[in-house]
């Protein structure tokens, strides 16, 4: 049985200030079951990773560069990133594969250096509303995944991947449980392919304008195993609401 995985997403959202409340709000009152992580901006990393101390929360990061450490002006490598003490990182966001044109080949690279670090990425893909109306929702999902499932069974079954369509991030528009169900049942028909272990180990998180009232109804789904949170994840209340409803009863 997979272990659920709640993880937030801070954006470029917070100050020191935020973490030194947050945190240790989250830390007192983690409940048991789920894993819980939080992924904050690089700059943040060091005053999260001592208000977590010894606790259960985990560490993430946003993004990492594919590159190892070099003449590469503004990025950060995963090796530091493991050295912060990050366990996770987020790599193919729909943000920075719009802003920073990331292709998949890309996020595939970024997948490969977070795990030679010995880190988790957590790989997201999902679809636009244009693309989700022209019924191409699963074509634009295979096409993202395929170079993250190239990288051979033994890295991908230690990845996460978070399908989290466009159309629902930041607007309150959640995917329904049916849309989500349906993706994440492709998403683990297409780790299958790629070994029996990836289909069973792989964590399959949703993201999308997820909330507490909204939370319960998808954590329960099979192939849904946690959520990866934005706007809800800046709010203690709200996210320890969401990480409650990721426990299994
Ligand atoms: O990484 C998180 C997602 O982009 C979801 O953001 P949201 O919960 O604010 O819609």
């Amino acid at each position: 049985m997979r272990t659920k995985l709640v993880a937030g997403n801070w954006k470029m959202h917070g100050r020191r200030e935020m973490v030194a409340s947050l945190v240790p709000t989250l830390v007192s009152r983690l409940p048991q079951g789920p894993e819980v992580a939080v992924c904050v901006p690089f700059v943040y990393l060091s005053d999260t990773q001592a208000a977590i101390g010894g606790a259960r929360l985990q560490l993430g990061a946003q993004d990492v560069s594919e590159c190892e450490d070099g003449a590469f002006t503004g990025e950060i490598s995963a090796g530091m990133l493991n050295e912060m003490g990050c366990r996770y990182v987020i790599v193919g966001h729909s943000e920075r594969r719009a802003r920073h044109a990331e292709s998949s080949q890309r996020v595939a690279e970024k997948a490969a250096a977070a795990l030679r670090a010995g880190m988790t990425p957590i790989v997201c893909v999902g679809e636009t509303r244009e693309e989700r109306l022209s019924g191409r929702t699963a074509t634009v999902i295979a096409a993202q995944l395929a170079p993250v499932l190239a990288l051979g069974a033994s890295l991908v079954e230690r990845l996460v991947i978070a399908y989290e369509p466009v159309w629902a991030i930041g607007t309150g528009l959640s995917a329904s449980v049916a849309e989500a169900a349906e993706v994440h049942a492709d998403i683990r028909a297409a780790l299958a392919k790629v070994s029996a272990a990836a289909a069973k180990t792989v964590r399959i998180l949703y993201g999308g304008s997820v909330k507490p009232e909204t939370a319960p109804a998808l954590f329960a789904v099979d192939d849904i195993d946690g959520g990866l949170i934005g706007g809800a994840a800046l709010d203690a209340e709200a996210f320890l609401a969401i990480c409650n409803a990721a426990v299994v009863v």
